[in-house]
């Protein structure tokens, strides 16, 4: 893991601090607004860069080299490229935060969260922070597919920096978040209203009190467990995992949705993503492919070790904690249907998951509700 070079590091270095000190965050106050055109939007950028790094400021603006890396669902992500002095080409990414993306994503905990866990090793080396956004260094990785993921060599190798990644101890509560962030989410969710009419019919025709009580129920479900409770990324999808094929070298990036929460969750929800952004649940990973993501997850030094009793104890864990990453993202998608500029259909999303939702429900509450009254009776 780690994904800048060393010299890189060095190489863009701190605007307030000395050379050697490239641990101190560099900031401005700059703000971009997103929705320039890209002409403007690249010269408000080469600005932003050029007073956030000392070594940059004094360069031509026909130095730098503005591209678009992706519109992403909630940020827009640039590379930058600078040609330096000594004619070294270095580039960072520059991520402007999408607007009213605060409605579901803490700003505050995602920052002290990068910090801790770049310095584990993971993601992007953040380099700089500004009004509306962050610099981060440049991941030479492809993004990997839904099918990667689930390719045996590839899974292993998540797992077992998932478990990594879930050792990480950064700062502050441990309290986890999930149903605090859940109930939040249906609070802000339930009393929207849409200007568009077969949006608002559409939106109309959910049960608010039914996904209440769903909420309640699953907590209570998944509070008989006692799942181990862990710093989790809590958007492990596929396009969240970067590959170096030549080094291979996996990132985990983006870590917009990081805070504690149960380890089953944060697996449930990576399982969950096996569907593919079409969501084609027929895609669900099967109990082989779980317990092999499981074998390397419990022992990443001997897979073959792990015993019955714990690979089963984690599956019905990931598969209580399957049914609240459903409640989570249908609920953030009606957040997104209302606040998002971005033209997708959220409302369309809401549906996938939630149907998808009811349609686990009873398996996945009688697997668990059978393994702890076999383990009470036991
Ligand atoms: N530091 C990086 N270096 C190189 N490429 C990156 C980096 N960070 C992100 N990317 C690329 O940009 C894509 C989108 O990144 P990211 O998921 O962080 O953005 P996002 O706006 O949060 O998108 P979404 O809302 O869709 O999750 C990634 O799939 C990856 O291909």
């Amino acid at each position: 893991m780690g994904a800048i070079e060393e010299e890189e590091q060095q190489v863009i270095g701190d605007k307030d601090s000395s050379e050697s000190d490239s641990h101190v965050l560099s900031s401005s106050s700059i703000s971009v607004d997103i929705s320039l055109p890209f002409p403007l939007l690249s010269s408000r950028l080469i600005n932003l860069c050029k007073d956030l790094f000392k070594k940059w400021s004094n360069l031509e603006d026909s130095c730098f080299s503005i591209q678009t890396v992706s519109g992403g669902i909630t940020n827009l992500l640039l590379k930058v490229t600078v040609k330096e002095e000594n004619g070294n080409e270095v580039s960072v990414t520059v991520r402007l935060y999408g607007p009213n993306t605060d409605y579901v994503i803490n700003r505050e905990r995602e920052l002290q969260a990068i910090k801790y866990l770049s310095a584990a090793g993971f993601g992007a080396k953040l380099l700089a922070v500004f009004a509306n956004g962050m610099v981060q260094s440049f991941i030479n990785a492809r993004t990997l597919t839904p099918q990667d993921m689930r390719k045996p060599k590839l899974a292993a190798e998540i797992a077992k920096q998932l478990r990594k990644f879930h050792e990480v101890e950064i700062p502050g509560s441990k309290e986890p978040q999930l149903w605090n962030d859940l109930f939040k989410f249906y609070e802000n969710a339930s009393i929207l209203q849409f200007d568009d009419a077969e949006k608002q019919g559409k939106y109309e025709a959910i049960s608010f009190k039914e996904v209440y009580n769903e909420i309640v129920e699953i907590k209570e479900l998944t509070g008989l467990l006692d799942a181990p409770v862990v710093f989790s990324h809590n958007d492990l999808l596929s396009g969240n995992l970067m590959l170096n094929d030549a080094e291979e070298k996996l990132y985990f990036i983006d870590f917009e949705y990081g805070s504690y929460s149960y380890r089953g969750y944060d697996i449930g929800n990576h399982f969950n993503e096996y569907a593919g952004y079409d969501c084609d649940y027929n895609l669900n990973p099967s109990t082989h492919e779980q317990y092999h993501f499981f074998r390397h997850y419990l022992r990443p030094d001997k897979p073959t070790e792990v015993s019955d009793k714990d690979l089963e104890a984690l599956y019905i864990e990931t598969n209580t904690f399957v049914l609240a990453s459903h409640l989570f993202w249908a609920l953030w998608a009606l957040i997104q249907a209302k606040m998002s500029p971005i033209d997708f259909d959220y409302l369309g999303y809401f549906f996938l998951r939630y149907d998808e939702y009811k349609r686990r429900k009873d398996e996945c509450c009688s697997l668990v509700r059978s393994y702890l009254s076999s383990r009470s009776s036991g």
